[in-house]
């Protein structure tokens, strides 16, 4: 069965999900903290007037009336970047902290990459890799203008990622061996970008779903190795197959080297626990701590986002 039918079972309104499966998505910006705040960039906005209502659920994420905010001067100045709004939920679920060391394994076109520099203060560094050289010139782009400069950039298959470029041993306070935070912000099938991608759920097939499932894994496995004891890895997807969310967990829970960890997005957002059982398998009993994000909750795209700590 395809998409959107075949996770009718999953959710509590079919009838809903597949309505807001249809609809367009609304133009989401996110408020740039290193060049201003919420309120100059909704004052900015006023002056320029450019309709939006903020969402209830973050000060900083504001829903712009029309299309796209390309053209007006806080956007060109970097204040605002246009970001799903449920793509702002991983940075805010992998919490990273001024000073560290912070690794997104698929970082490209930067969205993310740079909501984490933000979220540092621009301090410490975020290691923004993607294996796709084209694609990280976006992310390059996006850095410049959104004025992040604790970002380096690099060009590899995650699954095999080397930190030796940053093992230098004359430098011993720039050598890092351990990440003390991870993102995984998956390649996927994509189903939740269907608002935005009509094409989404015609491209959709079994395989390429099984096939991105072991990518994932291979990514995810490398993130929870590359990060110390005690540190996180936060695990997202915009899809709703379980084969790519829960079962990846499942694969890397298997490990033993780390667990789930509760993590609740804002207040005034909702969400679904993971599922344990689809289609004959069952999964770890704690990927419920897992949060789905279907369309018609919040009014936004689909997503899958789940918070590790790395515990060996
Ligand atoms: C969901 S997108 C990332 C979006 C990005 N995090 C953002 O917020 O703008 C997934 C990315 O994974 C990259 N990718 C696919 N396979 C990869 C691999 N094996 N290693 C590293 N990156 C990979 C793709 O090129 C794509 O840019």
């Amino acid at each position: 069965m395809q998409p959107p039918q075949r996770y009718a079972s999953l959710v509590d309104d079919p009838d809903a999900f597949q309505a807001a499966c249809e609809r367009p998505l609304p133009s989401v910006v996110r408020v740039n903290t290193l060049k201003t705040t919420a309120e100059r960039a909704r004052d900015a906005l006023d002056a320029q007037g450019v309709g939006y209502e903020a969402t209830d659920w973050h000060p900083g994420v504001l829903k712009l009336h029309e299309r796209g905010p390309g053209t007006s001067w806080p956007y060109f100045h970097g204040w605002l970047h246009g970001q799903e709004e449920v793509s702002t939920l991983p940075a805010l679920a992998l919490d990273p902290q001024p000073g560290e060391a912070v690794w997104d394994a698929c970082a490209a076109p930067g969205s993310k990459a740079t909501q984490l520099a933000a979220l540092m203060d621009d301090e410490g560094v975020v290691i923004g890799n993607d294996n796709n050289l084209g694609r990280l010139s976006a992310l390059r782009h996006n850095a410049e203008r959104l004025g992040v400069t604790n970002l380096a950039v690099t060009n590899q298959d995650a699954r095999n990622f080397s930190l030796k470029p940053f093992g230098d041993r004359t430098r011993e306070e720039k050598r890092i061996e351990q990440f003390d935070r991870a993102l995984v912000d998956a390649p996927c099938s994509c189903e939740g970008t269907i608002r935005k991608n009509p094409d989404a759920f015609e491209e959709w097939s079994l395989g390429h779903v099984e096939g991105v499932a072991g990518v994932q894994k291979g990514i995810l496995r490398r993130a929870v190795d590359a990060t110390r004891p005690g540190g996180t890895v936060v695990y997202a997807t915009c899809t709703f197959a379980p084969e790519e969310n829960e079962a990846v967990l499942d694969h890397v829970l298997g490990g033993g080297d780390c667990e789930l960890r509760a993590w609740e997005p804002p207040a005034g957002f909702g969400t679904d626990p993971g599922v344990t059982e689809w289609q004959g398998d069952t999964y770890d009993p704690s990927v419920e701590l897992a949060h789905r994000v279907y369309p018609h909750r919040n009014d936004t795209g689909g997503f899958f986002c789940a918070k590790l700590e790395v515990t060996v």
